[in-house]
């Protein structure tokens, strides 16, 4: 059948009608016919699969990966990066709107990445095994059928080199990939490059290295720790075990993030955009005004944030869940002689409760995972008298529900959408809120 694309919808995919009703298809943009079988029929929408664009956008272009369509990661790069930029504002748009009455007028234009290929600095792959051979990829998405992944154009270049050479040694031993029968072998590779560093670490089930395959890893001249981590659960909700443990090499990479000396665990979180995340960390900047008592980030990671607006504020606080991340914040602190930087474990929400009984913050930075924050977390908030709140987000979805409640006693400011994610659906974004009676 032939339907029009109306617009755009949060995964990136098209929106069509039928019948009134919405039809999500991936691979169209606004403004395209296009031919479609419906695949799935619900009450209130139905999916459908493209068999062919009739009427194709100007802003369409042809994808530059081979693998675009199978591996379905990038749901946005068959629309130049202009068009990119567009259709993210429109989706966060929408969705402040639709959730949290969020006006346009205090949207601001999406910050671009300057470079929208080859941005990452960090993969997480799975194995699996082709032609009795270990091999790396990623699941379709949806679904558990995996495509393998040679080349990434999103990756770093040479962190994706690294990849392909690093899986051409461990098939020298003939290591495995993991199966759920024998809960051993092979989940996961994952890479982080920072400043021509790299971190590797095989996250498997249960299975010992040879030394010599190691010291092969480490011998990449950009290789600096060769990590483990032993995840066996058939869930797979999370891709780490419960340990990391360092196999050779050293325990951190150390390097240098704008003035900050940064140091940083393989498991601890560090934007997957070095460049926009600089530019994100300053325009946060931009919204905290100086002179503070107490400010507090939570869900600090390794502190960057947090030491980033240490001289904004008499105390800081930061907040995090991961104890090595914990570790490499109060290093930071230390190596950058902030000694007003303090550094509390646990969970945001439980801790935050603890702090606002004693202490009066005045702002508050909260960077959650995709999740957003939890109720413990807004219960808190709305108890408290925080004078401004910066919500730094990786969701526009719960981020409009997260604002929708907290609306109630606080002004959104500003909402300053930035590319992190370029090629992609995902949308990072920055918003001001104040409280209502300061
Ligand atoms: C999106 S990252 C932000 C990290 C940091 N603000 C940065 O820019 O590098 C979210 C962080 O929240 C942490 N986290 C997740 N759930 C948490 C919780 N319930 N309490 C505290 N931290 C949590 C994660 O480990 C991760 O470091």
């Amino acid at each position: 059948m032939e339907t029009k694309i109306e617009k755009i919808g949060i995964n990136g995919e098209g929106i069509g009608f039928i019948n009134k009703k919405p039809i999500f298809i991936h691979g169209v943009l606004p403004g395209e016919y296009a031919n479609i079988s419906i695949t799935q029929k619900h009450d209130t929408y139905s999916i459908g699969e493209l068999n062919r664009v009739i009427q194709s956008s100007e802003d369409r272009v042809l994808p530059e990966c081979k693998i675009h369509k199978k591996c379905g990661a990038c749901t946005m790069m068959h629309a130049n990066y202009k068009a990119q930029l567009s259709f993210k504002y429109d989706i966060l748009r929408e969705t402040l709107w639709k959730y949290a009455r969020v006006k346009e007028s205090l949207i601001q234009p999406v910050v671009a990445n300057e470079q929208p290929l080859f941005y990452r600095n960090s993969l997480k792959l799975p194995f699996a095994m082709k032609n009795d051979k270990l091999t790396i990829g990623m699941y379709e998405q949806n679904s558990n059928r995996f495509v393998e992944v040679k080349q990434c154009i999103v990756h770093e270049q040479r962190l994706d080199e690294i990849k392909i050479e690093i899986v051409k040694i461990l098939n020298q031993y003939h290591y495995k990939a993991y199966t759920n029968n024998d809960k051993k072998g092979l989940r996961y590779l994952v890479l982080r490059m920072i400043d021509d560093k790299c971190q590797c670490t095989f996250v498997h089930g249960g299975m010992s290295f040879d030394d010599t395959c190691i010291d092969k890893v480490m011998n990449i001249p950009e290789v600096i720790s060769v990590c483990e981590s032993i995840n066996a659960s058939k869930k797979q909700i999370q891709i780490f075990g419960d340990q990391l443990n360092v196999l050779e090499g050293k325990k951190q990479i150390n390097f240098r993030f704008d003035d900050l000396k940064v140091t940083l665990s393989a498991r601890s979180f560090f934007q997957l955009n070095t460049k926009q995340a600089e530019n994100l960390y300053h325009i946060v900047d931009t919204l905290i005004p100086d002179h503070q008592n107490l400010l507090v980030e939570a869900y600090c990671g390794v502190g960057i944030m947090s030491l980033f607006m240490a001289k904004k504020a008499d105390k800081v606080i930061g907040i995090e869940s991961i104890k090595d991340a914990i570790k490499n914040a109060r290093r930071n602190a230390e190596r950058n002689n902030l000694k007003n930087a303090e550094f509390i474990v646990g969970d945001a929400g439980k801790q935050l409760v603890k702090l606002s009984k004693v202490q009066q913050i005045d702002t508050l930075i909260v960077d959650p995972p995709r999740s957003g924050l939890d109720e413990t977390m807004l219960d808190c908030i709305m108890k408290s008298n925080i004078k401004q709140i910066v919500y730094v987000s990786c969701n526009p979805a719960t981020l409009a529900k997260n604002l929708n409640v907290l609306s109630k006693k606080y002004n959104v400011e500003t909402v300053i959408p930035v590319d992190m994610f370029s090629q992609t659906a995902h949308i990072e974004t920055c918003v001001l809120l104040s409280h209502k009676n300061s």
